[in-house]
């Protein structure tokens, strides 16, 4: 599935421009960060990709179809949004109902839908609270039946809105699981973050916002190094990758491991 965005434009009508001529595009499995400054408008821009925002200007297309052609009910069967705040989409009295509401929609037959909640609440760790209503669950249980009842339409695209939002590292492991599981499943996950740590944990091509308009893309390594438009973005670089910029070294670290060999290699070489 390919998504192309050209000349993307979006204007509140209580506000100011929030999106000011995005042109990108999107496609294949690599998991894509995007970060930004908050305002930066990259739920704005991320909410337009299954329509759920239309444009005020420009055009989005998938696989070549402008989004206009159809309703936000139809692309969310190919292109999956998770909120940022799970209190905005949990609204039954189950896990399980909430599990299985986007696939009956969907018409997917019954055997499937038992089939795909087995998986999925295995994957999202809630297998045991499927009988709990959604309201009773803890901050990263919410978190993760949201991601579940998404996972449940099994979209070709997925989109998570700071997703590590209170999550401890349990969650985040888990989410490093999920993620790994849509790329070898041939699925794309597009993912909102202010957390760098995980952004180098779990992506290798990173958009980087700033008001209203993409400063760069490309992969960690070509991002990671343009100090000057990272401080044009307000995004630092986690702890280790500051480190060994500041000694200069010439390969850039994004764990302690990598750290010490690159710190290693240089000693060896003066
Ligand atoms: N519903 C709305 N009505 C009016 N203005 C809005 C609305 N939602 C967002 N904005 C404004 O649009 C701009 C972009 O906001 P957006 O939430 O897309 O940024 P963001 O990069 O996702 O920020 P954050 O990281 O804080 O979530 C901001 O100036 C914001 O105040």
């Amino acid at each position: 599935m390919k998504i192309e965005i050209k000349n993307l434009k979006h204007k509140y009508p209580s506000g100011g421009e929030a999106l000011r001529g995005i042109n990108t595009a999107f496609e294949g499995s690599d998991p894509i960060a995007i970060i930004g400054q908050n305002g930066a408008g990259k739920t704005t821009f991320a909410k337009h990709l299954n329509g759920l925002l239309r444009p005020t200007e420009g055009q989005i297309l998938i696989d070549g179809e402008s989004i206009h052609e159809h309703t936000t009910a139809y692309w969310s069967k190919y292109i999956g949004y998770v909120f940022q705040n799970p209190d905005n989409q949990l609204f039954l009295e189950t896990v399980r109902k909430e599990f299985e509401f986007g696939p009956k929609q969907l018409g997917v037959p019954r055997h499937e839908i038992n089939d795909r909640i087995d998986f999925v609440s295995e994957l999202v760790g809630l297998k045991h609270r499927l009988s709990t209503h959604p309201f009773d669950l803890n901050a990263t249980e919410k978190k993760f039946c949201t991601i579940g009842s998404i996972l449940m339409m099994d979209p070709k695209v997925i989109i998570l809105d700071e997703p590590t939002c209170g999550q401890d590292v349990e969650g985040n492991q888990r989410l490093t699981e999920i993620i790994t599981y849509l790329k070898n499943n041939d699925r794309l996950c597009i993912t909102i973050t202010h957390d760098m740590k995980f952004v180098v944990r779990n992506f290798d091509q990173i958009v980087v916002m700033a008001k209203g308009q993409i400063l760069m893309s490309g992969s960690k390594n070509l991002v990671f190094s343009d100090t000057k438009t990272l401080l044009e973005s307000y995004v630092t670089p986690p702890p280790i990758t500051r480190v060994g910029q500041a000694l200069g070294l010439k390969d850039i670290s994004f764990s302690k491991e990598e750290f010490i060999d690159h710190f290693t290699r240089r000693l060896h070489q003066r």
